[in-house]
């Protein structure tokens, strides 16, 4: 085995949680704490336009406790290039956006959108980020164009793949992104992938010789809530019984 792939936690629905009822619990940097305690390699969060989960406040607080890294998920729009050059996250990750998209339903066009990637990697990499990438489907063009952007890295968007409705489907998605992670190798890219994936369709992701890191949120919130329901009625239990009018 050369290097172990590494985990990036994002922690986007912690504060979904917490935004759904304006309330200052549960918060992302203790979330974030957590995750780096049980061994995350990194911490992804998606400062969205519309700011539905993770604030502004929230990537600045990570930022001073982060004992990873941060990895920043953000569109390219001159708002975020300016908060962003003011935080100076070690990882940014630009990616494409939509309003009303409940998550994020595509790769970014690198094609069609190289000259302001041009220059937004360079301003991030100017203001002291450590490294961009680019949130892309596994499509030749879109890898080449994020080579010729002068991008550090990609991340290979794997929400088709795991979206897939049958198991050919899954597979052929699978093959696409075993070619784009090669392609993009051979060209000097580090590569990353991410979005969708789960406790039942991360195996074969993983295996996929060369990838670097996986981001992973959803599923790992969701499981967060089950796995430790149990201790949270136990313990509101406790208190009733322990404060009950006697
Ligand atoms: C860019 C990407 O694949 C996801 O990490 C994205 O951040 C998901 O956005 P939501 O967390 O808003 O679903
Ligand atoms: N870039 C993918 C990511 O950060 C996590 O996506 P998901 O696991 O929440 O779908």
């Amino acid at each position: 085995m050369a290097f172990p792939l590494l985990l990036g936690v994002n922690i986007d629905h912690i504060a979904t949680l917490r935004q759904a009822r304006g309330t200052l619990y549960p918060d992302p940097v203790q979330a974030a704490f957590i995750a780096e305690q049980a061994g995350a390699d990194g911490i992804t969060v998606h400062l969205r336009e519309d700011k539905r989960h993770i604030q502004p406040r929230d990537v600045l607080l990570l930022k001073q406790t982060l004992t990873t890294r941060m990895n920043l998920e953000m569109a390219v729009t001159e708002e975020m290039l300016t908060f962003a050059c003011q935080i100076q996250p070690e990882h940014i990750c630009l990616v494409p956006e939509k309003r009303e998209e409940l998550t994020t339903e595509g790769g970014l066009d690198a094609v069609q959108g190289f000259k302001a990637l041009v220059e937004a990697n360079h301003r991030l990499l100017g203001a002291g980020c450590e490294e961009v990438s680019l949130f892309i489907d596994a499509d030749k063009a879109q890898i080449q164009a994020a080579a010729d952007i002068g991008v550090a890295a990609i991340e290979l968007h794997t929400g088709a793949y795991a979206d897939a409705q049958t198991s050919d489907q899954q597979m052929q998605e699978l093959e696409r992104l075993q070619l784009g992670v090669k392609y993009a190798l051979s060209l000097g890219l580090k590569v990353n992938a991410g979005h969708g994936l789960h406790y039942h369709n991360v195996q074969a992701i993983a295996g996929i010789a060369g990838l670097h890191e996986l981001n992973i949120g959803h599923a790992i919130i969701a499981r967060a809530v089950l796995t430790g329901l149990h201790e949270a009625v136990a313990t509101m239990k406790a208190l009733l019984i322990q404060h009950q009018a006697r």
